[in-house]
């Protein structure tokens, strides 16, 4: 695993690497020299002398306004027209001698209003070392800047953004774009942060691997999840020249109702996207037909049903022809004891939608006995609010801290749906008796808000199906899944706008995304 790239640190984490660098050696005023010639690289690249010849440089007083100051330095020995806005009077050292050297150039400094013919502007108020509420003239540069339209690139971290828990500290920078320094700072990665960031990139200053082991140590709780390497790891899934059906997964989705029907299909759409050799549907006797209409390749189990509808039970199956079984989608309230049935299958088994709402109503003290006993995994997919109704006493704990809770809890796979989907997995390494509270966390960098729509969980929950089936792990299934998921949702966007990715087209399109992925993974 490359260190750098992946883990997701705490200001507190990255400042101790950083002493650790300084120690060893490293003048502080030559790392930032290297990481503002970097920014200013980047810069170059993506905010090329034409059409961003005028540009403004909002520089704090800390080392997020050194590297501005750097960067505006640069800049102007490029031949564009800096100019700078300084919102406060005191700076530490390093920054203060910086801005002096830029006033030596000629560089003007100059009133806020005066920013507002620029063609961009390079935000350097505050980074890491933000600690309170914006006020003041801070605030209303702030304001004044997100009420412009200016494209804004802000360094490090958009200006009032906390850096561990990505809320608005009073207010904050809406960026374009947010080059990251050195390693992922955990609040630019969580929900809250989201739409501040823009388009979110990290610039790497060649921290030695050994200054990050010291300090994250062995059991570092937070990852990201890397989009290109893990799905050219694991898609396409390679079969052998003599596969027999038989050898590449049957997975039994027990989906549908007469009130949700189509979440059946989205699921099964979901699962035949992954290749899984068979695929057995239980549904409602009622929706047999349509079921087999849609998926003419699947077994098509009739079920008992409720008065409403639902699946009253289920008949007598032969448990070990699974490798998998998903549970859930359009289920609806109204199905029998299903769910607890299932739990006692010795099958991996997910829990989506309605199967999670069913969990919930056996109640925590249940849960928690009878999940962490199962003989294979367990997966549960639920978004915040399905979360909360199956922890409700984690219901005011931060976000990633309680899904950690919630996995010690129940020794299952979660992975908690949303804008930053946050994936937790049981420790592989510990033994069950002896697993820690503090599990990792992986966090998918990259989605769009065109998943926002009804069915596209549904898609996502038949996926991991199909891949738990075909033997991968509950982590790795649900990592592979949530990427493939949300970056064929981002290759179409590209094509159909945010609009234009309904769920059937989302799962008709995960294979044309496998094909050449690598160019249709949307860089940001
Ligand atoms: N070390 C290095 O060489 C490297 C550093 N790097 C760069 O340095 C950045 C971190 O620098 P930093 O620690 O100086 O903190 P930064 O975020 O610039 O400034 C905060 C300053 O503002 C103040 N302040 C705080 N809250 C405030 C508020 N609400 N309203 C008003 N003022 C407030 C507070 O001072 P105070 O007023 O508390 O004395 C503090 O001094 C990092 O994000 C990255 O860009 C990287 O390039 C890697 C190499
Ligand atoms: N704003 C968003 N940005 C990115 N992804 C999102 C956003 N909103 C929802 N998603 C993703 O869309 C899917 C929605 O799933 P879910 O809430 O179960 O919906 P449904 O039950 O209607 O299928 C999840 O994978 C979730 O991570
Ligand atoms: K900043």
């Amino acid at each position: 695993m490359n260190l750098a790239s992946q883990a997701i640190v705490t200001a507190s984490q990255m400042q101790a690497i950083e002493t650790l660098i300084f120690q060893a050696g490293m003048p502080v005023a030559s790392l930032m020299e290297k990481v503002a010639l970097k920014i200013t690289q980047r810069l170059t690249e993506l905010y090329p002398p034409e059409p961003y010849k005028r540009i403004g440089i909002l520089a704090g007083s800390g080392h997020n306004g050194g590297d501005a100051l750097v960067v505006a330095r640069e800049l102007h020995h490029q031949g564009r027209q800096v100019k700078i806005y300084q919102p406060f009077t005191k700076s530490k050292p390093l920054t203060r001698v910086h801005g002096c050297y830029a006033q030596s150039l000629g560089i003007p400094f100059v009133a806020l209003a005066d920013l507002g013919d620029c063609d961009l502007l390079v935000d350097g108020l505050f980074g890491f070392g933000l600690d309170r509420d914006v006020i003041g003239d801070g605030a209303i540069a702030i304001d004044t800047i997100n009420s412009w339209q200016i494209p804004v690139l802000s360094i490090d971290l958009p200006s009032g953004i906390h850096s561990d828990r990505g809320n608005a500290m009073g207010t904050a920078i809406r960026a374009t774009h947010t080059l990251c320094l050195g390693l992922w700072k955990r609040g630019l990665l969580s929900e809250a942060a989201s739409p501040y960031i823009g388009n979110l990139e990290r610039i790497g200053f060649d921290i030695p691997e050994k200054s990050i082991q010291e300090i994250l140590g062995d059991r570092h709780p937070l990852w990201r999840i890397d989009p290109l390497e893990v799905i050219s790891d694991r898609l396409p899934i390679a079969r052998s020249a003599i596969a027999h059906k038989y050898d590449i997964g049957h997975l039994l989705l027990v989906v549908g109702s007469e009130r949700y029907g189509g979440a059946a299909i989205l699921a099964a759409l979901g699962a035949k996207a992954t290749g899984v050799g068979m695929l057995s549907i239980a549904v409602p006797h009622s929706l047999k037909p349509l079921m087999l209409a849609q998926v003419p390749d699947a077994l098509v189990i009739g079920c008992t049903e409720t008065p409403s509808g639902a699946i009253a039970s289920l008949p007598d199956l032969d448990w070990q022809k699974y490798q998998a079984i998903a549970c859930g989608c359009g289920l609806s309230l109204d199905a029998g004891q299903i769910v607890e049935q299932l739990i006692n299958s010795e099958q991996p088994l997910l829990l989506d939608a309605d199967g999670l709402n069913m969990l919930a109503a056996m109640g925590k003290v249940r849960i928690n006995q009878q999940l962490p006993n199962r003989n294979s995994a367990t997966v549960l997919t639920p978004h915040w609010g399905e979360f909360c109704r199956l922890f409700p006493d984690l219901r005011e704990v931060e976000r990633l801290a309680a899904l950690q809770i919630a996995v010690s809890q129940t020794q299952s796979t979660i992975l908690l749906k949303g804008a930053r989907t946050a994936i937790a997995s049981p420790s592989d390494t510990m033994p069950r008796s002896n697993f820690p509270a503090d599990s990792q966390v992986w966090i998918n960098p990259e989605s769009t808000a065109a998943l926002a729509r009804g069915g596209s969980g549904d898609v996502l929950a038949g996926m991991i199906g199909g891949l738990l089936a075909q033997g991968m792990t509950a982590k790795d299934a649900a990592i592979v899944a949530t990427l493939w998921h949300s970056q064929t949702a981002r290759w179409l966007v590209r094509q159909r706008t945010e609009m234009g990715v309904d769920p059937v087209t989302l799962a008709q399109n995960l294979l044309p995304f496998l094909q050449d992925y690598p160019s249709k993974i949307v860089k940001t």
